[in-house]
């Protein structure tokens, strides 16, 4: 194999619970208080590696963060032993506690920007941790998150290594959730998307009026910068204020790209004809299938509520795509006559395949969210820690790794807990062995 596009997937940490921490993301909101089950949620983010995996997909896995995060709480004052922080922080701030606690880790498409070898002036592949400034419960991941990136792709000859963006509103980054590459073949020059919600110094381009715009197009523009992206492999679209306003909190909500194929809603961008007119200049030599989806077929709230666009669309054999979707696609009736007819519709996506993430899709986080890709040639795979590339002895090892450590309800109250603060850490002490990722958490250092 000489190029492929893996993804890693996070996997899903002990603490996930539903504490409606994501103003702007519907799910999460709807969702907030519920009982959630840990265990479940692990077990379905493992079965989708091993069917993609079993897809013939290079699969990989990002382990999750410590939580608790008792480093953060002893920042923000809680002092004494663990337990005695953990209660004072659930009686001074349930809200706080929970945000301390989030699994939210899991949602890799947000762990990173990555521009594949093929993109970058210095020929290796870029990495750049997401601040995820814009939710206080995601923004204490980047530096953990960048950890475990060099533990897993650690060969400075092949990989490079940046520091999250400057932690402000002004440079509010998400990661690959606003990002998409198309490309002929994964190992040749693409072009990379950064798709913004709005402009920190720039008033009158456009912003939404009542849910946050995550992404800034400054923040955007400077990781093309660190990445030494060109003019001609990168390029900045402005997301439509108004799907932001319904619940599209980041641009993988509301398109998908693999290779020479865009999937979009009619209602994605700002100025679709603009983004169709610049991709087909940069890229003049290559066939492109823009699939845009028309809000008479599915309408906005459709596409939302069953995260159609949220789907991973994977190349099988040249040509040759599946598109792998939520469970949910196929229970709301537009979506489903949509994806009944698309395999026929003479684009490269052949096939659809649907697959069950209900414990993450109920906090917002469908399929996509799930994964970080990661193109990479065969001297770059070679180069990636082998212990984190999914295979039947990991499936079976990482499930009885759940089975021995994680518990099948919890709620917030839970979260005080100081046994699951122990479980936990014991769970990741164990897993940084089965990953081979040396110490990459503070309770280890
Ligand atoms: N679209 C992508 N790529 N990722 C989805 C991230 C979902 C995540 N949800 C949460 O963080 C909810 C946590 C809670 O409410 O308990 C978020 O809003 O950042």
């Amino acid at each position: 194999m000489a190029q492929c596009e893996a993804n890693f997937d996070g996997l899903v940490g002990p603490t996930h619970n539903y504490a409606g921490l994501s103003y702007g993301n519907v799910a999460s909101q709807h969702n907030a208080l519920e009982h959630s089950n840990p265990k479940q949620a692990a077990k379905q983010g493992l079965q989708k590696m091993k069917t993609l995996s079993e897809l013939g997909l290079v699969q990989g896995v990002l382990a999750p963060q410590e939580r608790p995060d008792m480093v953060t709480l002893r920042r923000l004052g809680f002092s004494g032993s663990d337990a005695q922080v953990l209660e004072k922080a659930y009686r001074d701030s349930p809200a706080l506690l929970a945000a301390c606690c989030s699994a939210s880790s899991m949602w890799t498409a947000n762990a990173a920007t990555v521009s594949p070898s093929a993109d970058t002036q210095d020929g290796r592949v870029h990495f750049t941790p997401a601040n995820l400034t814009n939710k206080f419960h995601r923004s204490i991941e980047h530096e953990v998150t960048g950890r475990i990136l060099g533990q897993v792709f650690a060969d400075e000859q092949y990989f490079c290594h940046h520091a999250a963006l400057p932690a402000n509103d002004y440079f509010g980054d998400e990661g690959a959730a606003n990002h998409t590459r198309l490309c002929a073949n994964y190992d040749q020059a693409g072009v990379e998307l950064f798709v913004y919600g709005r402009s920190a110094f720039d008033a009158s381009l456009p912003a939404p009026q009542r849910y946050p715009a995550r992404q800034t197009l400054e923040a955007s523009r400077a990781v093309a910068r660190l990445h030494g992206l060109n003019e001609d492999t990168a390029i900045f679209i402005a997301q439509n204020p108004k799907v932001i306003d319904q619940g599209v909190f980041h641009n993988d909500v509301i398109s998908v790209g693999n290779q020479n194929v865009m999937f979009y809603h009619q209602e994605a961008f700002w100025d679709t004809p603009a983004v169709l007119h610049d991709i087909r200049q940069k890229m003049p030599d290559t066939p492109l299938f823009f699939i845009e989806v028309p809000s008479a077929d599915v309408p906005l709230m459709d596409a939302i509520a069953s995260y159609l666009f949220n789907t991973q669309i994977v190349t099988l054999k040249p040509g040759h795509m599946a598109l792998i979707a939520p469970t949910e696609c196929a229970n709301i009736a537009s979506v489903k006559a949509y994806l009944d007819k698309l395999p026929g519709l003479n684009t490269p996506i052949k096939e659809v395949h649907f697959i069950d993430v209900k414990q993450s899709m109920r906090n917002g986080g469908g399929p996509a969210c799930l994964r970080l890709r990661v193109a990479l040639n065969e001297a770059e795979l070679a180069a990636t820690n082998p212990a984190c590339l999914m295979n039947e002895a990991l499936f079976a090892r990482l499930n009885h790794w759940v089975d021995q450590h994680y518990r099948d309800r919890l709620s917030l109250n839970d979260l005080r807990d100081p046994s699951l603060l122990q479980q936990s850490r014991t769970a990741l002490d164990e897993l940084t062995q089965i990953l081979q990722l040396g110490s990459v958490y503070p309770f280890q250092q």
